[in-house]
């Protein structure tokens, strides 16, 4: 946020947030659902909600012969409160994609890699995000940022076996990454918050992290312990740490350089706090 927008009252900024990502994601809904379309994903969060709302208002003349597939328990509500076709990834025939998958994210970089799990979906978000032949990003202001990290402080979500979770600290740790905590269940639950598919989050704050481009500009990861890295080498050291289930990076080729199997979107849609939507990637199609 701005200095602007921080020194807005409380009230008037949370106004400002939820009016931008309502923009955003009319706006994506606008270029990117297509009549045509039969199958759709649908993320998780607070972004997304409105996301449901774009697609129930175009109403069923235009929604009744699609099918929506959802990320876990919140988005399969929002589908079903909606009025809107259910359906199940585990169900899609092998071989058929998703026309289109919505979601939106903790932190966006300039090359449109991802932080998301905030939320604690990461794991269904990235089955459903790379099922799609086109997933599109949703988000408000606050997730634009040149590199992964410099905004979004809590680290980076990664889905974990419980029984791994301290093996996972330790390694996390000699990776430089030394705030990495498991993240507690929400008030009044003790314990663990325990995901959609019965894992642990652990949050691993890491230093901002390095783009391609950034080497031509004399930055350059350092080794492990300092804890600076690229996104492709710490998403690739992450996933393969045995009990990590997922990663909350969204990272790799986008779905406009590789036939299927895409984690990063091929758009990414920003609701500003001036109330024009700042589009990168590919725009309507
Ligand atoms: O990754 C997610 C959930 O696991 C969400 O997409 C992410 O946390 C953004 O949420 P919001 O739209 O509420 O800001």
């Amino acid at each position: 946020m701005s200095t602007s927008e921080s020194a807005l009252p409380a009230q008037e900024q949370a106004r400002l947030v939820e009016e931008s990502k309502r923009l955003a994601a009319f706006q994506a809904v606008k270029d990117h659902l297509l009549p045509s379309y039969t199958k759709i994903g649908i993320g998780s969060g607070s972004t997304v909600v409105y996301v449901v709302d774009a697609i129930a208002a175009l109403g069923p003349a235009i929604t009744k012969s699609m099918t929506f597939y959802p990320t876990g328990a919140q988005s399969e509500e929002l589908i079903e409160a909606a009025g809107l076709n259910l359906a199940y990834i585990s169900k899609l025939p092998s071989g058929t994609q998703l026309d289109v998958a919505f979601d939106g994210a903790d932190e966006v970089d300039d090359d449109l890699n991802l932080i998301k799990g905030g939320g604690a979906c990461l794991w269904q978000e990235k089955i459903v995000a790379a099922a799609a032949k086109k997933f599109v990003c949703v988000a408000d202001f606050r997730k634009l940022s040149p590199r992964l990290g410099t905004a979004w402080k809590k680290g980076i979500p990664i889905e974990v076996l419980p029984m791994a979770a301290p093996r996972v600290l330790d390694a996390l740790k000699q990776m430089g990454s030394h705030g990495a905590r498991i993240r507690p269940g929400l008030p009044g639950k003790a314990g663990a918050i325990v995901t959609d598919n019965g894992m642990w989050i652990i949050d691993a704050p890491f230093a901002p992290l390095l783009l391609p481009k950034d080497s031509e500009k004399g930055l350059h990861a350092e080794n492990e312990s300092s804890g600076v890295w690229t996104v492709d080498a710490l998403a690739d050291r992450l996933i393969k740490l045995p009990g990590v289930a997922e990663i909350g990076l969204f990272y790799g080729q986008s779905g406009l350089e590789v036939a299927s199997g895409a984690q990063k979107p091929v758009a990414a849609y920003f609701g500003m706090a001036d109330g024009s939507v700042e589009v990168r990637g590919a725009g309507a199609s």
